[in-house]
């Protein structure tokens, strides 16, 4: 009888539930189920969705591991109980604490080499300080922080009082040390104003523990290494997901801090490290402009391709919700080039654009770091599904875009470390990768100038 395992996606816009065959990632079941949108969600909400889309696959599984998304700040009380609503990687209201960190730490060269990051709204430091300044009795009460996927593992354990997370997760936090590969806890004091209890930070094959069933836990990781582990990816190699982030990510053997804040330093799931660029704004500027044009996601499409590359020189700015990289918190999104001419095709067309130069721009941040041109890159995340993407993005970003078949890689990522967890070896197990479909274009290198020029004359919201 195979062994099965269950991975999971704790995402920004839902739970998704993966049962695999252990012994090579074969898909045995798929389950998703939504969250409520917004910056700020009770993880109530997730333990709602876990429990539809995920907790019927435990008692058919020997294994379950839980990717999230990543800097959800979840705060419990000395009894366990959640003290608000967890803050979300894509609430922005933390940026003049983030700027106060920065300042605190030294600058922006100081914060990367010691947080693996130039701090942004979205790191989870900047919450706890935002929270000791604007909410100081919840910051009194606040006994232990988690981070989302963490909460969810804890909430399976058999005993509750084991709180595990992964290198992936705490590297995301701003209070973890790449240089220790570890907690920095002077990181969290300065941020909250006392250390509340971290979990602890468990070996990437770890069994972690297990549920009252039995049922052994992993780790778990955060969303993008999870995709990576998910993908098998290696050294060289570039993921880009366009997801409700837009993510442009590699490995590497040693950590990195880019003094910029366009690449991030965090860890990956297999004991390595994994440069990373995310963007606030990516499928949901294909969300925005479906709504705008009142259209679905296939009509969206079809505008798109029916427009030039270029679209007749309409450029959107995707800063819609300001924007995490580049850190322009108070931006706003902005439509340039509108003529008399200007069709709803151009400005469907401008939207897939925005959303790949903004994806450019994270490939250019990567490859300035690693000092490796990018000559190719595999795509996940949603947003692939749509025609137009496969068109437009190799146009865009001037090189072949792998789109590996239509699947679920951050829960298949949490799936593999399942298997491995249940292995008790070294090594994940080595799963087939999953079939890919190429795409080229010829490059269309106005069309990034263009962007890239609204982009540096445009004013931030003031
Ligand atoms: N055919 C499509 N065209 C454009 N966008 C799509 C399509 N299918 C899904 N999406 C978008 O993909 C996003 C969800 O992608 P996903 O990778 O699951 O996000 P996350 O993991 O961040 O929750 C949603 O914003 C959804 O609107
Ligand atoms: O902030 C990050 C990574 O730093 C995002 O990747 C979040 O982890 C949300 O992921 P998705 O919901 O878009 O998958």
């Amino acid at each position: 009888m195979t062994d099965l395992v269950l991975g999971v996606d704790s995402s920004t816009q839902s739970c998704k539930a993966l049962v695999v065959d252990a012994a090579d990632g074969t898909i045995v079941d798929l389950q998703q189920v939504a969250h409520p949108d917004g910056t700020e969600v009770d993880p109530s909400a997730w333990d709602k969705a876990f429990a539809e889309a995920a907790a019927p696959q435990l008692s058919r599984v020997k294994a379950v591991a839980i990717g999230g998304q990543q800097h959800g700040m979840v705060c419990l009380d000395a009894e366990d109980r959640v003290v608000r609503p967890a803050l979300l990687w894509n609430d922005t209201r933390s940026a003049p604490q983030a700027a106060e960190l920065i300042a605190e730490l030294g600058g922006p060269e100081e914060s990367a080499r010691r947080t693996g990051s130039v701090l942004v709204p979205s790191i989870t430091s900047t919450k706890l300080r935002w929270l000791a300044e604007n909410e100081p009795e919840n910051a009194q009460r606040t006994a232990t922080v988690l981070l989302p996927h963490d909460y969810l593992t804890w909430k399976l354990q058999a005993d509750s009082r084991r709180l595990v997370t992964d290198r992936s997760e705490a590297s995301g936090t701003g209070y973890f040390s790449p240089q220790l590969d570890g907690w920095d806890t002077e990181l969290v004091e300065m941020a909250l104003g006392k250390v509340p209890r971290l979990p602890e930070i468990v070996a990437p094959e770890a069994a972690a523990g297990e549920t009252a069933a039995g049922v052994i836990l992993g780790a778990g990781m955060g969303d993008n290494a999870a995709a990576a582990l998910g993908l098998d990816l290696q050294p060289g190699q570039v993921l880009v997901s366009l997801g409700t982030s837009g993510v442009a990510s590699t490995v590497a053997e040693a950590p990195v801090a880019d003094p910029t804040g366009m690449v991030a330093g965090f860890a990956d799931a297999t004991g390595r490290w994994l440069p990373i660029s995310v963007t606030l704004n990516c499928a949901r500027i294909l969300q925005f402009a479906r709504r705008l044009l009142g259209v679905d996601n296939d009509r969206l499409a079809e505008l798109a391709l029916a427009a030039p590359a270029g679209a007749n020189g309409t450029v959107l700015l995707p800063y819609l919700d300001g924007e995490r990289t580049p850190n322009r918190p108070n931006a706003r999104g902005t439509l340039h080039g509108l003529t008399t001419a200007t069709t709803p095709e151009d400005i469907a067309r401008a939207a897939f654009e925005a959303m790949l130069c903004s994806v450019a721009d994270e490939i250019q941040a990567l490859d300035r770091l690693t000092a490796r041109p990018t000559t190719s890159v595999m795509m996940i995340g949603g947003a692939t599904r749509s025609p137009a993407v496969k068109e437009i993005a190799p146009a865009v970003l001037g090189m072949s875009v792998s789109l590996p078949a239509d699947g679920e890689y951050v829960a298949r990522g949490a799936a593999r470390q399942a298997a491995w967890a249940l292995s008790g070896k070294a090594e994940p197990p080595q799963w087939p990768q999953p079939d890919s479909e190429t795409h080229t274009a010829q490059a269309t290198p106005e069309v990034l100038q263009a962007y890239r020029q609204v982009r540096d004359l445009t004013e931030d919201w003031t």
